[in-house]
């Protein structure tokens, strides 16, 4: 795509738009493009979803539903999938990827070919990948070698079934250039999804990260069942550390404090829909990591993002307590009954120290 282009311009590129993943949020989000399209009037805008599964495609073409993922839930006619990258990526000058953080490096290495030049390229995960601690931005311009202006992620609180229920939500989409970010945001702007835009790329990924982790720990105490208070002292302090950590990455501290950092935080703590929350409430109730992981049919991210936030942290000197306890949860090193032990019984200090406020 040519650069100069204005976000006028950028939209006209996007009729074409490739969603790679059809689990929850992919077909969600597809929905959302589709439904933003013809809310304008644009009826030569078509969006295509690669799956994985035949019978996912053959469903979302002849049915326009995807049950498994989304029970009752009709897309528009504009949507369409197969199950060849290769074609939902030709002539897409748009790319969403939503496919699990995991996964990610290796799926992108089978299709990077077929990516055309200059397309921009969307994340909507929210994971950080073992054993390099990079988030999904990072993957991706490395693997695409696409430079960080054609690079935008899409974060918030954003539970999809509610989202594909058409309920009213909010979101952010963060890029480098503030003109890809509008670009997008105009593309994906629905009658019911009002996304805002952000140049705080890892502030706005790193909320969305750290989010899934301290769901778990909601979770745990849910599973326990432990009360509100403790609740909310999880979430308070969750979002301290999120923020210590995102701060030494170059995040900004009014990211934290938006939809993709308290929003996003609060939503996905709250809500019996979060696979996050239910898996920590797994874990509260007495089920190791290896149960949990048999129980749950959607991605957690936190189960396997948690030991790479852990890690990264470590390697900037930041202290993350809760995310500490999580993992020592998930590795069966103690019990939850102990983490709430192990958190209380730290050295007391001030709520805010100075260091914190920088
Ligand atoms: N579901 C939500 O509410 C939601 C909202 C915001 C962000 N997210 C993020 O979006 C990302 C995707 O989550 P989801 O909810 O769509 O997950 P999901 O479990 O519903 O679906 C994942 C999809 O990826 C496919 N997949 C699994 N393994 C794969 C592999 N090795 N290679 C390629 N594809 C593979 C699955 O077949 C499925 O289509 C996660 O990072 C998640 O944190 C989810
Ligand atoms: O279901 P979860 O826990 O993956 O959360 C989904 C979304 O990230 C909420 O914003």
């Amino acid at each position: 795509m040519n650069q100069q282009m204005d976000g006028e311009n950028m939209q006209a590129d996007f009729r074409r738009i490739a969603v790679l993943g059809a689990g929850s949020w992919g077909t969600t989000f597809a929905k959302v493009l589709g439904d933003a399209a013809l809310a304008r009037g644009d009826h030569a805008a078509h969006v295509t979803v690669w799956a994985r599964r035949a019978e996912a495609a053959e469903e979302i073409n002849g049915e326009h539903t995807n049950v498994r993922y989304l029970p009752d839930i009709a897309l528009p006619r504009n949507v369409s999938a197969t199950v060849d990258a290769a074609e939902a990526l030709q002539g897409a000058a748009l790319v969403i990827l939503a496919i699990p953080a995991q996964s990610l490096r290796e799926q992108l290495r089978e299709v990077s070919s077929a990516v055309e030049p200059g397309a921009v390229v969307v994340s909507l995960m929210k994971g950080l990948e073992r054993g390099t601690d990079a988030r999904m931005s990072e993957v991706i311009m490395q693997e695409l070698a696409i430079a960080p202006e054609h690079l935008a992620v899409v974060s918030g609180p954003n539970l999809a079934l509610e989202i594909a229920r058409e309920e009213p939500t909010a979101s952010v989409v963060a890029a480098a250039d503030e003109s890809v970010a509008t670009a997008v945001a105009q593309a994906a702007s629905a009658p019911y999804f009002r996304p805002y835009t952000n140049t705080d790329v890892a502030g706005v990924e790193l909320g969305g990260i750290v989010k899934n982790v301290i769901a778990l720990a909601v979770g745990i105490c849910d599973g326990m069942g432990m009360g509100d208070n403790t609740k909310a002292s999880v979430i308070t302090r969750g979002l301290a550390e999120t923020t210590r950590l995102a701060l030494s990455l170059g995040g900004r501290l009014e990211t934290m404090a938006g939809l993709s950092g308290l929003g996003d935080l609060v939503a996905t703590c709250s809500s019996p829909l979060s696979r996050n929350r239910t898996a920590g409430r797994l874990l509260g109730e007495g089920r190791t990591r290896d149960q949990v992981a048999e129980a749950m049919t959607q991605t957690a991210e936190g189960v396997k993002s948690a030991p790479a936030v852990l890690h990264l942290a470590a390697q900037r000197g930041i202290e993350m307590p809760i995310t500490e306890a999580v993992v020592a949860v998930l590795e069966g090193q103690i019990t939850p009954e102990q983490m709430g032990a192990r958190l209380l019984g730290r050295d007391l200090k001030s709520e805010r120290p100075a260091k914190e406020t920088h």
